[in-house]
C-alpha cells in the first residue's frame, strides 16, 4: 500500500473543508499514519457546479458506485447527508470492506446499530465525530474518556445554527427568520433548516450522545422533542430580566437506571456555564459519579471545524488500518433500556401566562398550582403596556412532569386565562 485513497461523497461544506484539511495539513497527517492520504475520487450531484477548492476534473463523479466499487479505495467519508439512499451506499461500502468516516447524525440516529453491525461483520470500522458538536471531539471523550465512569447526565448545546438564532436575537433584538437566513448563508443549517429549528437535528445528536453515554440503545422516538421557532423576542426578554439565558438544550438523565431524554428551549440561569455559550458555539456538559462536572466547549457547525473531526476519524481509521485491528469495535451498547415516566421527571417551570386584570385571578391561578402539589418559587404580575390583560409570570420549584401536564390541562378551562403564553423549563 503505496497511499491511502479516501472516496468523498459530498463536496459542500464539509466536504470542502475535508479536502481543504488533506491538502494542507499533508505533512502532519502523513508523519502520524505513514502514508500519503489521497482523495481519490469526488461524489457530486452536479458536476458542473463551482467549487470552493479544486479537484482533478477526473475525480469528479455524479456515480456513486463509481466510488463505493473502486477496489483501489480504502476508506469513504461520506458528507453528502440523507438517510435511506446513503444509508444503502454506506451499507455496500462496508460489504466491500471500505471503512467509513461520516458527518450523517440522522443516518447514525436512525441506523447507526445496523451500520455498526455491518462494520463489525466486514472487519471495518465506521467513525462519526463529526455528526454530533461538529468540532468537538465528544464521540470519543464518552467512548473512551469516560470509560472507566458512569454518567449520569449529558446536558448540551448541540445545534450551531439555533444557538446562533437566540444568540442573536438575545443580543440584538433580531428576529428569527433575519437570523435564520444568515445561518444558511454561513453553512450552519441543513439543507432542510427545519430540522434545526424544530429541534430534530438536536434531537438526533442526543440520541446519538445518550446511546453512547448510557451505554444503552436509545431511538430516536425516546426523545421527547421541541424547537425554537415558537420561541418571540418577549420570552427572551422575560428570560434576560429574570437572570436566565433561553437555549435550545438538549438533557439527557439517569436515575435508578431510568433515563429520560429531551430537547427543548430552556431558560438556564445566567451563572449556569452553558449559558454563555453564545453563537454557533456548541457545548456538552456531561456529569460522571467519579468524575464529577465537565464540560466540552467548541464550535458546532461550519466548513473547517467539521472537518476537523472527519479528518482526525480518518486518521484513527489509518492507525488502525496500519495496525491491522479495524472492526474490533468493542461493545459500548450492553444495558436494557429504561424510560422514566412523567411521574419520574422532575424540573422547574417557567410560564408567563396572559390573564383577566381583575381581582382574585391570582388566586384562582395559584390554586391550581395547590390543587396538583406543585409548589411556585416566584409569581410577578404586571400590567401589559400593549394589551389591556395583565401579565403572571411564574416560576415553579421542582414539580413532576405529569403534575405540571395535570395543571396545564386545568388552565384550559379556567376562563381568565387568554392564553398560556409560554412555558419552559428551567436550568441551574
Ligand atoms: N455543515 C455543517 O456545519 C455540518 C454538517 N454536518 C453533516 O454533514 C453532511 C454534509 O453537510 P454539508 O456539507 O453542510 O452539506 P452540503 O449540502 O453543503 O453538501 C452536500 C454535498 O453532497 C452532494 N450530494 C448530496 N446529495 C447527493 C446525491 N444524491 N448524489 C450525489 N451527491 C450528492 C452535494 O452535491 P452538489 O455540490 O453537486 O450539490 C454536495 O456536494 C450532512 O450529513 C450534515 O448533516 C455535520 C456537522 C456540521
Ligand atoms: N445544522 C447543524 C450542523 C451541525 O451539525 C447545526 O446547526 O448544528
Ligand atoms: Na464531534
Amino acid at each position: 500500500m503505496e497511499a491511502v485513497n479516501i472516496g468523498l461523497l459530498g463536496f459542500g461544506t464539509v466536504g470542502t473543508g475535508v479536502v481543504r484539511i488533506v491538502e494542507n495539513h499533508q505533512d502532519d497527517l502523513r508523519s502520524q499514519v505513514g502514508l500519503p492520504i489521497r482523495i481519490a475520487k469526488v461524489l457530486v450531484r452536479d458536476l458542473d457546479k463551482p467549487r470552493g477548492v479544486s479537484v482533478a476534473e477526473d475525480k469528479l463523479t455524479d456515480d456513486p458506485y463509481a466510488v463505493i466499487d473502486d477496489p483501489s479505495i480504502h476508506v469513504i467519508i461520506e458528507v453528502m447527508g440523507g438517510v435511506a439512499r446513503t444509508k444503502q451506499y454506506l451499507l455496500d461500502a462496508l460489504a466491500r470492506g471500505k471503512h467509513v468516516v461520516t458527518a450523517n447524525k440522522d443516518l447514525m440516529a436512525l441506523h447507526g446499530p445496523e451500520l455498526m453491525e455491518q462494520a463489525r461483520r466486514y472487519k471495518c470500522d465506521i467513525m462519526y465525530e463529526a455528526s454530533v458538536a461538529g468540532g468537538i471531539p465528544i464521540i470519543r471523550t464518552l467512548i473512551d474518556g469516560f470509560s472507566s465512569d458512569r454518567i449520569t447526565k449529558i446536558m448540551g448545546i448541540v445545534n450551531g445554527t439555533t444557538n446562533y438564532i437566540l444568540s442573536k436575537m438575545t443580543e440584538e433584538g433580531a428576529s428569527y427568520l433575519d437570523v435564520l437566513g444568515e445561518a444558511k448563508q454561513l453553512g450552519y443549517a441543513e439543507s432542510d433548516p427545519t430540522s434545526d429549528v424544530e429541534g430534530m437535528d438536536a434531537a438526533r445528536k442526543m440520541t446519538i450522545l445518550s446511546t453512547l453515554g448510557f451505554r444503552t440503545e436509545v431511538e430516536l422516538a425516546d426523545v421527547s422533542t421541541r424547537g425554537i421557532s415558537s420561541v418571540t423576542l418577549e420570552d427572551i426578554r422575560y428570560a434576560k430580566r429574570l437572570g436566565y439565558a433561553l437555549k435550545l438544550l438538549g438533557i439527557a438523565e439517569r436515575q435508578d437506571e431510568h433515563i429520560s431524554i429531551t430537547v427543548e428551549p430552556t431558560m438556564v440561569k445566567h451563572t449556569h456555564p452553558l449559558a454563555s455559550v453564545g453563537g454557533v458555539f456548541n457545548a456538552v456538559y456531561v456529569y460522571g459519579e467519579a468524575v464529577g462536572e465537565t464540560m466540552f466547549y467548541g464550535p458546532g457547525a461550519g466548513e473547517l471545524p467539521t472537518a476537523t473531526s472527519v479528518v482526525a476519524d480518518l486518521v484513527a481509521v489509518v492507525k488502525n488500518l496500519r495496525l491491522g485491528v479495524n472492526g474490533l469495535h468493542s461493545s459500548t451498547v450492553y444495558k436494557p433500556k429504561k424510560l422514566k415516566s412523567d411521574e419520574q421527571i422532575s424540573n422547574k417551570y417557567f410560564l408567563l401566562l396572559h390573564v383577566e386584570d381583575r381581582a382574585g385571578v391570582l388566586s384562582q391561578i395559584t390554586q391550581i398550582f395547590a390543587d396538583h402539589e406543585v409548589s411556585l418559587e416566584s409569581v410577578l404580575q404586571q400590567p401589559n403596556p400593549s394589551n389591556p390583560k395583565a401579565e403572571i409570570i411564574i416560576i415553579t420549584h421542582d414539580a413532576n412532569l405529569a403534575a405540571m401536564k395535570r395543571v396545564l390541562a386545568a388552565f384550559e378551562s379556567l376562563d381568565v386565562i387568554q392564553t398560556v403564553q409560554s412555558v419552559y423549563r428551567v436550568e441551574g
